[in-house]
């Protein structure tokens, strides 16, 4: 799969050990940075990462910061975008099984990194229900 992947300073870490995670597995990693862990506005890093999603230049799409919710909030402003805040096995699941996410954003300073990476593998290997759920994401966009 291509993913690309982007954060703020404060979900640095977690990008780097996520992208070795990830080539690892056999995937294809697109970075939009950042580089370090000095600070910067994660709107510039997270934008990019929506919209590659969003043309289709990936399949999908990871962001990431301390808490993960502005880069949801960012990530969500991009059409065609759904991206889930997850934190645990369970909201990565579901984030597929109903909403279909195409991005997941993820706190480095809520969860350990071993989780992180849970939570990465479920979304990637978990299948859209369909179903009940179609229509509801379709009107998303509508
Ligand atoms: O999670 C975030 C946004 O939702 C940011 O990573 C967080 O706000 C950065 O905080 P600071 O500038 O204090 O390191």
């Amino acid at each position: 799969m291509k993913i690309a992947i982007g954060s703020d300073h404060a979900g640095f870490r977690y990008k780097e050990a996520i992208k070795q995670y990830l080539i690892s597995h056999g995937h294809d990693v697109i970075d939009k940075g950042t580089d370090s862990e000095a600070s910067v506005d994660y709107p510039r890093f997270i934008r990019p990462v929506a919209e590659a999603v969003a043309a289709g230049a990936v399949d999908r799409g990871i962001v990431l910061g301390g808490s993960g919710n502005g880069e949801a909030i960012a990530a969500n402003r991009v059409k065609g975008v759904r991206c889930a805040l997850c934190w645990n096995e369970e909201s990565a699941r579901l984030g597929r099984q109903h909403n279909d996410a195409n991005v997941i954003s993820i706190g480095e300073r809520m969860i350990s990194e071993e989780m992180a990476l849970k939570i990465v593998q479920i979304w990637l290997d978990t299948p859209f229900e369909g179903g009940r759920h179609l229509a509801r994401i379709q009107q998303l966009d509508e």
